[in-house]
């Protein structure tokens, strides 16, 4: 069975129907991304997994469980960390108090998780005390992917992660999403940065228009000649 097991989603804003029988799925330590073009809905398909918007019909399996009407805080709990593309981190508390707040939900803040994010993110460490709204956008970007891991997902979706960032490190943002799945976090990405997210990735989905057109291994989507024409640019 997989870890998220996305069936026949429909789901939307309001009365506005975005997604149209979406069907998507993770297993276990899986890395999977959806790349398409601009609007297609391919954040609205994170929200929608993590509760954020309207749903309208379909079902949305995790970990055995049907999670669609579950709350984003009943849905943390279940073990899916979300990093959103914008407002991801709180810019007035410290880094070690936006990563205290990503493991509100435990009574205490284990000593070894933080540990871990700063042994995985040492610039993190070296600003423990910095307000986060005074970094750089690759280091909140970091700090964002601190904070979610900070209860040890099972999932980790990310919304455009190297949104924003200088191209070198961009490519520092993918090694850091490589390591995060090797250790064994099953990744969902959300990628502009189509080619590259295509070429780390296990497996991927081509959305267009709120459905998915392509669905195959990231490196049979990348050497598919129309979805380069189309949606790779050449
Ligand atoms: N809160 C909202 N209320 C109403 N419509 C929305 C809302 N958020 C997004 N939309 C609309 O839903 C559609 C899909 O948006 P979404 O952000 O999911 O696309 P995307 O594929 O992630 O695009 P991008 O790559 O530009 O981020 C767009 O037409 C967008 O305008």
């Amino acid at each position: 069975m997989a870890l998220l097991d996305v069936s026949e989603l429909d789901a939307g804003y309001g009365d506005l129907q975005i997604l149209e029988g979406v069907d998507l799925t993770v297993d276990d330590g899986e890395y999977v991304t959806i790349v398409g073009p601009n609007g297609a809905g391919k954040s609205t398909v994170m929200k929608s997994i993590f509760g954020l918007t309207n749903y309208m019909g379909g079902s949305i399996v995790f970990d055995g469980n049907e999670i669609h009407g579950y709350r984003p805080e009943d849905i943390i709990q279940t073990g899916v960390g979300y990093v959103p593309q914008n407002d991801n981190v709180f810019p007035s508390l410290s880094v070690m108090e936006n990563l205290e707040m990503g493991a509100y939900i435990l009574d205490e803040v284990p000593e070894s998780r933080l540990e871990a994010v700063f042994d995985r993110f040492p610039i993190l460490d070296e600003r423990r005390e910095q307000k986060a709204g005074t970094m750089s956008g690759g280091q909140q970007q970091m700090l964002a992917m601190g904070r979610a891991l900070m209860l040890e997902p099972k999932l980790l979706m990310l919304d455009e992660p190297s949104a924003g960032l200088a191209p070198d490190l961009v490519d520092d943002m993918f090694d850091r999403i490589d390591e995060i799945n090797d250790d064994g976090t099953a990744v969902l990405l959300v990628e502009q940065n189509a080619k590259e997210a295509l070429r780390r990735c296990d497996r991927g989905y081509v959305l267009v228009q709120g459905q998915n057109r392509y669905e195959d291994d990231g490196d049979a989507l990348l050497g598919d000649e129309q979805v380069r024409q189309d949606f790779l640019g050449g």
